[in-house]
């Protein structure tokens, strides 16, 4: 005997760009849209019947023609107005999950039409909405940031297989993966701050910096934590902080068969294999998160 279980379908990785133009000072927004769906799907895998289903094409029109409709703002309004044109318009569909990843895009020069691609983190959000309540993730991903020293790691423990000499001043180097859980509201979903999402996103971003910065760090899983506490101290409204931090391992190139001494002046960039340090951290009273992050 076996069963249907839990199941979504929606189109992954809608590309768009959307322009505004204001006379000759034009605004871009460049970004990567997945939607998720599911509701009464059953008949669907069971015996075929599409009845129920929106199909994934209907929902990739859907991002073109509400981006030309309301312009797209804060990537967190636009996931929010999208699930909630999928839960609140077709019956069968009980819950909408829109991922939304944007690329910077900063103006090249004086004229309002050339742009450059910001080299930086991609910013991201999910947004969940079940027809009731909604539940919506910040993030960013790929903000790469190095610490040449104030970083020391010993003390830690040694098996027969344990050759990491012992350091009281290392390179410490990430690319900071981070999400950040909202409070969700208590009434409908409508309640959501509309507009402030960009200022929350800039805050998250420059607290999670600072603490980069500012921390003497005696590992990166220390330096992580840093990172989630001071979000949740910068940003009222954030209840949960999520981060996966690559440590990128800089090692000092023994250069004596060159007759040259290295006290911290030139490194070996590695690639791979690399740690990977990976935590929560969240408020004490952080409400059940339910499916904010699925
Ligand atoms: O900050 C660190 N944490 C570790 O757990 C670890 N393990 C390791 O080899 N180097 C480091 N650095």
């Amino acid at each position: 005997m076996v069963v249907l279980g839990p199941n979504r379908y929606g189109k992954a990785e809608t590309r768009i760009v959307r322009v505004t133009r204001h006379g000759d000072a034009h605004r871009v927004k460049d970004l990567n849209v997945s939607t998720a769906l599911s509701g009464d799907m059953d008949e669907v895998h069971l015996s075929g019947d599409n009845s129920a289903v929106l199909p994934t094409d209907s929902q990739k029109n859907a991002v073109y023609a509400l981006a030309r409709r309301h312009g797209i703002g804060a990537i967190e309004d636009f996931a929010l107005l999208l699930a909630r044109h999928f839960a609140d318009s077709q019956p069968t569909v009980h819950h909408a999950r829109v991922a939304i990843e944007e690329y910077a895009w900063e103006r090249n020069g004086a004229s309002g039409h050339s742009f450059v691609r910001a080299g930086g983190e991609v910013r991201t959000c999910v947004a969940h909405y079940d027809g009731e309540r909604a539940h919506v993730v910040s993030g960013l991903r790929d903000l790469v940031v190095l610490n040449t020293t104030n970083s020391e790691f010993w003390g830690y423990i040694k098996d027969e297989y344990t050759t990491l000499p012992e350091t009281r001043d290392r390179m410490l180097a990430t690319a900071v993966n981070a999400s950040w859980r909202h409070d969700a509201p208590a009434g409908p979903s409508e309640a959501w701050p509309s507009g402030d999402w960009d200022k929350a996103y800039d805050r998250a971003r420059q607290a999670l910096l600072a603490a980069f910065a500012e921390t003497y760090s005696l590992s990166l899983q220390q330096t992580l934590y840093a990172m989630g506490s001071r979000v949740l101290g910068d940003c009222p409204g954030v209840c949960e902080v999520r981060l996966s931090l690559p440590n990128k391992h800089h090692f000092v190139v023994d250069l004596t068969p060159f007759g040259l001494d290295n006290d911290g002046e030139v490194y070996l960039a590695a690639d791979r294999p690399y740690g990977l340090i990976e935590g929560t951290v969240l408020r004490e009273d952080a409400p059940d998160a339910g499916p904010a992050w699925e």
